[in-house]
């Protein structure tokens, strides 16, 4: 689900409706705006943005996303390494970064609920995907607060 602009995986492309059945694309709740911005300026690595896309990608226990890079934005954003600022919830995922799209050379980090990536500057394309979801790892307290079904929930926001 995007927010913001709306995000088609099938052209790779962003725009204001969703091509399935022409709604808007809802907009960003300004806390969740907040959150993304506070964690940036707190690394204080990247320049701050005004979010204008937020995708929201749920990944089942069995979810993957294979290495890639992020490059759809605008031009102007990616020349000036304009971070994306990524949020993770629920079960842990083994996220895997490196220059290459091969996963034997790429590093692995786990991202635990509540872990913020970000991806700017000289890393702005470095390739990443998601390896695997480890089942069964939402901490007790998120799970007892929310019901959160299981899985991973991760919140990306960038600045087309
Ligand atoms: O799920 C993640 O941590 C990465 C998501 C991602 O790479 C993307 O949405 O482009
Ligand atoms: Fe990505």
């Amino acid at each position: 689900m995007s927010l913001g602009k709306n995000w088609d995986l099938t052209t790779r492309s962003y725009g204001p409706t969703r091509p399935f059945d022409g709604a808007q694309a809802p907009t960003i709740p300004d806390a969740f705006k907040m959150i993304a911005q506070t964690a940036n300026s707190t690394a204080n690595e990247f320049p701050q943005i005004n979010p204008d896309v937020c995708i929201v990608n749920y990944y089942t226990n069995s979810g993957k996303l294979g290495l890639h890079q992020d490059k759809d934005e605008s031009k102007s954003s990616i020349n000036q390494g304009l971070p994306f600022i990524s949020i993770s919830i629920g079960d842990t995922a083994e996220f895997m970064f490196g220059d290459t799209r091969d996963k034997g050379k790429a590093t692995k980090i786990d991202l635990e609920s509540g872990d913020v990536l970000i991806l700017g500057g000289e890393s702005r394309l470095l390739f990443h995907g998601i390896s695997h979801v480890k089942t069964n790892t939402t901490p007790t307290w998120l799970k007892e607060a929310t019901g959160l079904r299981p899985g991973r929930i991760n919140l990306t926001f960038r600045q087309y």
